[in-house]
């Protein structure tokens, strides 16, 4: 018994076609308020057969094979889905024991087995987050250069994007895009593979709102996924959608505006438009993004780092030292970043103290630096290594030498966190003090990137134990932590115990939708409940005027669903409500019979 499919609201999402077919291999398939029973005799097992599919259906397909590989005998599925997906998932099957001919064609035969065996499958990569990324490089412009990719996968996309004027190159496993120039508007229908998917056409409709020239957009698979439309309007889109088909005029700027998510690719859409519009994009509803992108915001994040200017934004919110690391520096032992730190430099290092690490290993490449204008250098695992090399800097560098100390349970690790020394850190920082360090910066690696809080003891034991000032780091995530860090600032023996917020460290927690809002608490939870409320009695209002239910019914389930969040919060069981109303039922004179049905439905439903 399984519920009928979810998904996103991108059409209906029939199943005749799965449900034909399993009853061609013998099964009794029969509906059931919003559920699907299926049966087969006792001691039988379904009995392969010749299955020629209506329509062309991904999960169809899919579903049918895993049937076929343990149904007794041959079964032949006609007209299947050739989606790379369907691909992957019967070479899964083949290791785990199956046998299947034709995988990639629309023309599969099963020979069925008795039984599978567990097996080692990498799964393919995703072909569409893929292709969004890649959209939104020729929406805004860049270089973007994506690894463990078929390239083979996105054929069809990848040559809309040579029509848009984006430069591609590309390799056994990776596709580089590179754009700088306004896009061309590409016109496409979208359609079963290895044709345009439907599931890259929002991204392309992004595309196109800014393009040079005018693109025609037909959706041939699903009949309501224009819901994109009238959000990218409201950026400043020119779309009209007619039907099945968009038009699209392309036009030169889009600003940006507070739009609504309302599935999964329309999410993508609006993530693109919102990178090129100007001013500030606020997309509501990012659960669906959530469900088929992991860490979007990240990933962007990393592609539109302009380091100058986040220097300037910090220095703009009051920060008051800049601290950089030369991630890439590290591994190679050597400074990696040079440009981009002199860019930082030009832009805000007159203006406030600047310290840097990462890979500073010679007394060359201090020089060099503070020439440039830094501050402090900070020596970590040559420091470790070669304790000589940090008492000749500190002694030609005098008042500019910092040492950084990363540490796990107390032991010192060096060549970016990959190798644990047998040094005590405490030992080292006292020994780092006498050489003529300014300043410690203490990293519990075992917090850092993790956020659960500061490592408040392991900072003040080392505080305790020199006099120069420590620098905690790694784990910060709060105001609280930053509030702990002052209560015991006193306790490092000259009482100077500094706080170091490295943003690559605390910024976006990833955290459900869910999480956040129980992370943002009551007061939050309550507000969204009397928002839901106040957008159930406008969808009403509407339904009245004539409006389809539809979005009424959206409503209502948001509503619904944040009253559950609340519930939650407050450690309370919705089964009470359910007994609530049904101890009212007496009372308020309500029908008995139907409350019990919805009763009944609702019970179900959850
Ligand atoms: C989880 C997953 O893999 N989802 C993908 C899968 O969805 P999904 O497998 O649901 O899509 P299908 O390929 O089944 O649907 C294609 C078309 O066939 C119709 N149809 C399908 C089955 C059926 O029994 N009767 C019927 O009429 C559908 O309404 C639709 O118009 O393929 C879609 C089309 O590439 C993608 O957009 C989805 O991202
Ligand atoms: C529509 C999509 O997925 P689902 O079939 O899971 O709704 C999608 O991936 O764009």
């Amino acid at each position: 018994r399984v519920s009928l499919p979810g998904g996103c609201t991108i059409g209906a999402r029939p199943v005749e076609q799965h449900i034909k077919g399993l009853q061609l291999m013998g099964a009794q398939v029969e509906l059931e308020r919003g559920y699907i029973n299926a049966r087969i005799k006792q001691g039988t097992r379904l009995k392969g057969n010749r299955i020629i599919f209506d329509m062309i259906t991904v999960t169809g397909t899919e579903n049918l094979l895993m049937a076929a590989t343990l149904a007794e005998g041959e079964t032949v599925l006609e007209n299947a889905a050739r989606e790379p997906e369907v691909a992957d998932l019967a070479h899964l099957l083949v290791a785990m024991g199956a046998k299947i001919d034709g995988i990639g064609t629309d023309q599969l035969t099963i020979q069925g087995v008795d039984r599978l065996h567990g097996a080692r499958h990498q799964v393919i990569p995703d072909r569409i987050e893929a292709g969004t990324f890649l959209c939104a490089v020729a929406a805004a412009g860049g270089d973007i250069m994506l690894r463990n990719i078929e390239p083979m996968l996105l054929d069809v996309v990848l040559s809309k994007l040579c029509e848009a004027g984006v430069r591609i190159e590309s390799g056994s496993n990776w596709i580089r895009a590179t754009m700088n120039q306004r896009p061309s508007a590409v016109s496409f229908r979208t359609s079963e593979y290895p044709a345009f998917p439907t599931d890259m056409q929002a991204q392309f409709m992004a595309l196109n709102c800014i393009a040079v020239g005018a693109a025609q957009i037909i959706e041939t698979i699903f009949e309501n996924r224009f819901m994109h439309v009238q959000e990218l309007n409201r950026l400043g889109a020119n779309i009209m959608a007619d039907g099945n088909t968009a038009f699209v005029t392309g036009v030169e700027h889009l600003s940006g505006a507070r739009v609504m998510a309302t599935d999964l690719r329309a999410s993508a859409s609006l993530a693109i438009a919102g990178l090129v519009a100007e001013g500030e994009t606020l997309i509501e509803r990012i659960y669906h993004l959530d469900r088929g992108y992991d860490q979007m915001e990240q990933k962007l994040s990393a592609l539109g780092a302009r380091p100058a200017e986040m220097a300037r934004h910090w220095v703009k919110q009051g920060a008051r030292r800049l601290h950089l690391v030369d991630l890439n520096g590290v591994g190679a032992g050597k400074p990696k970043n040079e440009a981009a730190i002199r860019a930082i430099i030009d832009e805000v290092g007159e203006e406030i103290p600047i310290q840097l690490g990462g890979g500073i290993r010679d007394l060359g490449t201090i020089e060099r630096y503070l020439d440039n204008g830094l501050s402090y250098v900070i020596i970590g695992t040559a420091a470790v290594k070669n304790p000589g090399f940090l008492r000749e800097a500190c002694s030609a560098f005098n008042g500019h030498i910092i040492a950084g100390l990363d540490a796990k349970a107390g032991k010192v690790v060096t060549d970016g966190w990959s190798k644990l020394s047998g040094h005590e850190a405490t030992d080292l920082a006292r020994k780092f003090e006498e050489y003529g360090c300014e300043a410690l910066i203490y990293t519990d690696i075992g917090r850092d990137g993790r956020l659960p809080g500061i490592n408040l003891e392991a900072t003040v034991q080392i505080a305790q134990k020199v006099k120069i000032p420590v620098i905690a780091s790694g784990g910060l995530v709060s105001l609280a932590d930053i509030e702990a860090l002052c209560a015991v600032a006193d306790q490092g023996i000259d009482g100077r115990l500094a706080v170091l917020v490295d943003t690559r460290k605390t910024s976006t927690p990833q955290r459900s939708y869910i999480a956040r809002l129980f992370h943002q608490g009551d007061d939050a939870i309550l507000k969204k409940i009397g928002e839901e409320a106040t957008e159930v009695v406008m969808a009403a209002k509407d339904v009245r005027h004539g409006d389809a239910p539809a979005k009424l019914i959206g409503e209502v389930a948001d509503l619904w669903f944040h009253c559950l969040v609340m519930l939650a919060h407050f450690e309370l069981s919705p089964a009470a409500v359910l007994a609530e109303l049904e101890r009212r039922e007496g009372i308020s004179g309500l029908d008995e019979k139907a409350l019990r049905k919805a009763l009944a439905r609702a019970e179900n439903d959850a």
